[in-house]
């Protein structure tokens, strides 16, 4: 991804995190909920909770390219939707200067599929995780009845779908956006359909509540095995999208690393899943009052080493996978992290590395040896989460730390610098000419 090397972050460490940080509504749930709006002929959708992240504004502009009318209200953090006169299959587009630099742009098929008849998507981006294949989605949409044709010389798929009928459905593995993709796919659909092995991940079920109350039929979410009744229209509504699991878990983990008391408001304890039991074996603690997660490292305690095998939810996020192994530089001892979702991710360690870290990756399996002494570098963000970690070792490291190009995590992450510096920490992002 060469555009986006205007932004950086630089971070001097040696600071602990203490006071009170926000924390963003979760991109995983927002993205497929924009295209979700889509699916309304009548009324206008507004999401609040929106975080203000580059990944919603390529969802937001997509929609509008496809024909929605569409305001972001970010200081409200609102974001109006109306999708009432999207039909014109002209528009069925995703254009690859949108839709190939994020992995969310595939969430708008199944609203391209019911309103317009068919869909095009002229390249599929996202992070550089190594293969990430969509053949789940494709293989759903045509077992409802498209016709899916793939060009992958020039990575442009075409969709043929007139009209669907339900059908019984499955996934190899419980893929997240798989899940999002058929139920939206579904919804809408004469009769019935069944999907088994579906994604259980927080984020699907608050896109499931959303869907049910614009007026799907589905039921069976979170039991891996979901039903959908498909329905004639979907209305718009209001829904404030859940907080974000993976933001939680990076300022938690930032907290562990730097040391310090910080209270993440909104962030939900049960929602990191096995994560929250790793951090605790570390030696973090957590204490949960209301919505507000408390959480605390004495940084005169040395950390324990730890092993994490990520899964897909409740097992450990692999998105947290690159925090962990951030962290897992500073523990006593050596620790074991195996990496069973995307290959790619394991790009941390040389940039790790650089920093003084000493991770040997050995297949899915990384080693850390700790504790290190980190030391600041220039280093590379290769995806969004690989870049917010390394933003993380800059907390701890000694010196200066240089991390870019900052459109990855700007991605994902709201205001990143200036919610770690209201902690104590000394971070900037930097707009380069
Ligand atoms: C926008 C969004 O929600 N992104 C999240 C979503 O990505 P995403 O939904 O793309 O991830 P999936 O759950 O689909 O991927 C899981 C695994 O299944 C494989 N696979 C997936 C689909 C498919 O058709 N064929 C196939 O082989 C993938 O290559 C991967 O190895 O879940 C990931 C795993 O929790 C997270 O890291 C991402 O942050
Ligand atoms: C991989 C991620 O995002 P996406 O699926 O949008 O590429 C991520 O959030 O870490």
């Amino acid at each position: 991804m060469s555009m986006g090397q205007e932004v950086r972050y630089r971070v001097r460490g040696g600071r602990p995190l203490n006071g009170t940080a926000f924390i963003q509504g979760a991109k995983n749930a927002v993205l497929p909920m924009i295209g979700a709006a889509l699916l309304a002929s009548k009324g206008r959708t507004v999401l609040r909770n929106v975080p203000n992240i580059e990944d919603v504004r390529r969802a937001l502009e997509l929609a509008e390219h496809v024909g929605a009318k569409v305001e972001f209200h970010e200081a409200e953090r609102t974001a109006v939707i109306d999708a009432s006169r999207l039909g014109d299959p002209e528009r069925a587009v995703l254009p690859a200067d949108i839709a190939a630099r994020f992995r969310g742009s595939v969430l708008f098929v199944p609203a391209l599929m019911h309103r317009m008849g068919r869909a095009r998507i002229e390249g599929v981006g996202g992070c550089n995780l190594g293969s990430r294949k969509l053949d789940f989605h494709y293989r759903g949409f045509a077992r409802l009845g498209a016709e899916v044709v793939e060009d992958e010389e020039r990575n442009h798929i075409t969709i043929d779908a007139p009209s669907l009928r339900g059908g019984h459905l499955y996934l190899d593995t419980p893929s997240h956006t798989g899940t999002e993709n058929l139920i939206m796919a579904a919804v809408l659909a004469r009769g019935t359909t069944v999907i088994e092995h579906a994604a259980l991940e927080p984020e699907v079920i608050d896109v499931i509540e959303f869907l049910r109350a614009m007026g799907a039929k589905i039921s069976g979410g979170g039991t891996g095995f979901i039903t959908v009744e498909g329905v004639e229209e979907l209305t718009a509504v209001e829904h404030t999208i859940m907080s974000d699991r993976i933001d939680a878990g990076v300022f938690a983990m930032a907290t562990a690393a730097a040391g310090g008391d910080v209270s993440l408001v909104g962030a939900n304890l049960e929602h990191l899943g096995v994560a929250r039991w790793k951090l605790d074996q570390m030696g973090v603690e957590f204490s949960q009052q209301g919505a507000v997660l408390h959480v605390r490292r004495d940084p005169s305690v040395p950390m324990r080493p730890i092993n994490a095998v990520t899964s897909p939810y409740p097992g450990f996020a692999t998105d947290l996978q690159s925090p962990l192994m951030a962290l897992a530089t500073l523990a006593e001892g050596e620790s074991y992290l195996h990496e069973n979702i995307y290959d790619g991710r394991f790009a941390l360690a040389d940039e790790l590395n650089k920093m003084g870290a000493k991770i040997e990756v050995e297949g899915t399996r990384a080693i850390v040896h700790g504790p290190t002494e980190l030391r600041g570098a220039e280093v590379a963000a290769h995806d969004l989460r690989t870049g917010a970690s390394l933003v993380l070792a800059g907390l701890v490291a000694e010196g200066e730390t240089v991390v870019a190009p900052g459109y990855l995590v700007d991605r994902g992450h709201a205001q990143f610098a200036s919610r770690l510096a209201a902690l104590g920490a000394d971070v900037t992002r930097e707009h380069l000419a």
